[in-house]
């Protein structure tokens, strides 16, 4: 389709968009098969009734609840299906001309300011190392110095993390220079060094002088305590007195460098650098990293006010040293921009293995999804590689009130509840969510060089515990008067609402994945079969749906610079999570609704062990140790081998028909091919991640458990 002009006005254009090839095919696709799921749930309760009208003691109460658990889950599939067709509908790429913007903002001389706001909470799962090496690869953008401010907030209130950036702050005069003379693309000084840009003289000295300062940071890291001789009056590290610690303490405010002074080795101007850790008491709730970037938002507001806001995570460093310019392109348009809330680039991360054993990448989250909300109105935000205007923080796009006046007023933030958004542990989803609510916009930027590269979680006990944080932020959502199935609807229109709604109940996932996992094979063992014979309709339509699902799915995969084996990894993920973290995070929100309590804010591990990371090289699942997610797993696998080997039985032993049992076969025999590395875990490894006796023996004897209720309850 031809590129269309966004711009309307004689000026050069600042960006264009064309939509994707894909969005025909993909609407009569959606038609299509909405109606076999029409005719899905016409042939099932065609199905149920005539169980309920022949209610005997063969078609009992059992049978009944099995056929209704199955229509359950049909529904549950059918839904999610449903609201992610709002992706689907008109998916959109951008291009954005910052040579373009150059030109103008050179004639003007207004190049805005930007606040860059850069969130750590824990020094030893978020190495203070990589946290400098994110604040200095965005000091050293492409940009005029003395607009940019880097603010740090830590909310581990570690002593250990200001050290680091005092030091960074030295280190920064040396660097920012090197980068702009060099002209160099990566400018996080680790990601430059690792990559063998070893060659020239400066290159060595350059080098000499990260390697000092990074051992002089790991060195305090190892000892856990700043030396004594660091401890001077200067940038604050005699603030922390007995008592100090991350839960409770005043607030520390440094200005470790200060554009208006400052200057770095050849004269130039610096961006400023702050550093905060908020004031924490144990008596009142911190809101986690939403209240950490409140707390950035208004000391930013005395200090600089940028009109223009940029937030990453502590792990999300530069990888492209043009990209606010990328991002000004939208922000600063004369015209159409005004009701622009942000521009988001995708999270990109390194030292993902081959096959993304834990599909790690969230290439549906991360990058096809949102190019189908760009194309409605905008993408939701994802926490971090965001540039916000200020403005909208503050206030729907029509409200008149000058926001810089009273943003000064923490008061006045809570009052309108404005800001970073509390209330959900995805304050990230829920913050962009509210916004596109108020009428704001935003735009998906995702250029061929990925803008910010994170790091992300290669043990999968870590991996599970973030999406089930994140299942119960999204269920907090959910169930809020906020629920995007009625007030996001209302609010933004069907088709963002439901692609809104399509997030919200992810963790509704675990219902179906549950319910084939266990349910349906440990009927099939005592004789009852929920899936329709080989001959009868519904399982023509079963084979419609379930393949066009897959392969649709693997299609957006590979348009999207997928390969085949990281999507297989990713369905496999996706049944993983929905026998763990959905499952658990369910729980956990119960749980917390009716012990009104509220659950913390875990934050994800960044910190590698050596050998660990070789096995993840390699493709080894990580089952070394005592989680309880592994449990469910371990039972999967386990009820799917016997639902398996007592079909084959069946077929071999008994005058069982093969198109009787084809169905659950086929569902547990795949199953059983996603359980490859479990049995392996189990069975054939013999390394420090293989599977722990402890969760092969409790999952044993639960397994048995599970199948004596059901025997009792469906032989009876
Ligand atoms: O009390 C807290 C907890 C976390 N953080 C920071 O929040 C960021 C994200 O935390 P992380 O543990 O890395 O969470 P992830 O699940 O990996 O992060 C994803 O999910 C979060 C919640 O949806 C989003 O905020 C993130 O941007 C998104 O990358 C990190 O920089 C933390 O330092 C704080 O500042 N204060
Ligand atoms: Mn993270």
């Amino acid at each position: 389709m031809a590129p269309t002009q966004s711009s309307s006005n004689s000026s050069p254009p600042l960006h264009t968009f064309y939509v994707h090839g894909r969005a025909v095919p993909y609407r009569l696709f959606a038609a299509v098969y909405s109606s076999a799921l029409l005719l899905l749930f016409y042939l099932q309760l065609c199905k149920l009734s005539n169980l309920v009208n022949n209610y005997n003691s063969a078609n009992s109460f059992p049978a009944i609840f099995l056929h209704l658990s199955m229509i359950f889950s049909d529904f549950v599939l059918a839904f999610l299906w449903a609201t992610s067709q709002a992706f689907r509908m008109r998916p959109i790429r951008r291009q954005t001309f910052p040579d373009n913007l150059v030109k103008m903002l050179d004639k003007s001389g207004e190049y805005p300011r930007l606040d860059v706001f850069i969130c750590t909470a824990d020094p030893y799962k978020e190495p203070p190392l990589s946290v400098v090496n994110t604040a200095l690869s965005v000091m050293a953008y492409e940009y005029p110095m003395d607009k940019i401010s880097v603010y740090v907030s830590d909310d581990g209130g570690s002593k250990l993390t200001l050290f680091a950036f005092i030091e960074a702050a030295r280190f920064a005069r040396h660097w920012l220079p090197f980068c702009r003379e060099k002209r160099l693309v990566e400018r996080s000084p680790e990601a430059y060094f690792s990559n063998n840009h070893c060659c020239s003289s400066d290159d060595e000295e350059m080098k000499t002088m990260y390697e000092a300062m990074k051992r002089k940071v790991e060195t305090i890291m190892k000892r856990g305590e700043v030396n004594k001789e660091y401890v001077t009056d200067q940038h604050g590290l005699n603030k922390w007195r007995p008592g100090f610690n991350h839960q409770d303490h005043p607030t520390i405010i440094e200005v470790l460098l200060d554009g208006s002074e400052d200057r770095d080795i050849v004269g130039h101007k610096i961006p400023n650098l702050v550093y905060v850790s908020r004031e924490k008491s144990k008596t009142s709730p911190h809101h986690f990293k939403a209240g950490a970037l409140n707390v950035l938002t208004r000391v930013s507001a005395t200090m600089t006010n940028a009109p223009v806001i940029l937030n990453l995570d502590c792990d999300m460093y530069s990888n492209d040293p043009t990209t606010p310019l990328q991002a000004l392109c939208f922000l600063s348009e004369p015209v159409k921009g005004l009701e622009l809330a942000y521009v988001q680039f995708p999270q990109h991360f390194y030292g993902i293995n081959e096959n993304d054993t834990y599909g790690n990448e969230f290439k549906r989250l991360c990058r096809v999804n949102p190019m189908g909300m760009d194309g409605l109105q905008g993408t939701s935000y994802v926490g971090t590689g965001c540039f916000f205007r200020r403005r909208a923080l503050f206030g729907s796009p029509s409200s008149q009130w000058a926001a810089e006046r009273r943003e000064l007023d923490p008061e006045f933030q809570i009052m309108l509840l404005i800001g970073f958004r509390y209330g959900s542990l995805v304050e990230d989803y829920y913050t962009g969510y509210k916004l596109q609510c108020e009428g704001w916009k935003s735009v998906f930027c995702d250029p061929e060089r990925p803008a910010f590269l994170g790091d992300t979680p290669i043990n999968l006990h870590d991996v599970l515990s973030q999406s089930r944080r994140w299942a119960i932020g999204l269920l907090e959502v959910t169930f809020s008067k906020y629920c995007p199935l009625t007030y996001g609807i209302k609010s933004m229109g069907i088709l963002m609402g439901l692609a809104y709604t399509h997030y919200a109940f992810w963790p509704f996932w675990s219902i179906p994945i549950t319910i084939h996992a266990f349910l349906t094979p440990l009927a099939f063992i005592n004789g009852v079969s929920t899936f329709p014979k080989v001959t009868d309709p519904l399982f023509y339509l079963y084979v419609f749906l379930f393949i066009g699902a897959y392969a649709q799915d693997l299609i957006d995969f590979l348009l999207t610079n997928g390969t085949t084996m990281q999507w297989w990894s990713d369905q496999r993920m996706w049944l993983i999570r929905g026998l763990t973290s959905h499952l658990f995070g369910s729980i956990d929100f119960s749980l917390q609704k009716l012990v009104l309590s509220t659950l913390g804010f875990n934050v994800t591990n960044k910190a590698v062990e050596n050998e660990q990371s070789k096995r993840y090289e390699q493709g080894a699942f990580e089952f070394g140790f005592t989680s309880p997610f592994f449990v469910p797993l371990t039972m999967a696998a386990i009820v799917n081998l016997m639902a398996f080997v007592v079909g084959v039985l069946r077929v071999v032993f008994l005058p069982a028909k093969v198109e009787e049992m084809f169905v659950q076969m086929f569902v547990s025999g795949f199953v059983m091919v996603n359980c490859w590395p479990i049995y392996e875990g189990i069975a054939l490894r013999d390394d420090k991640g293989k599977m722990t006796t402890k969760t092969t023996v409790s999952s044993i004897l639960l397994v048995g458990i599970l199948y004596y209720v059901t025997y009792i309850t469906l032989r009876s």
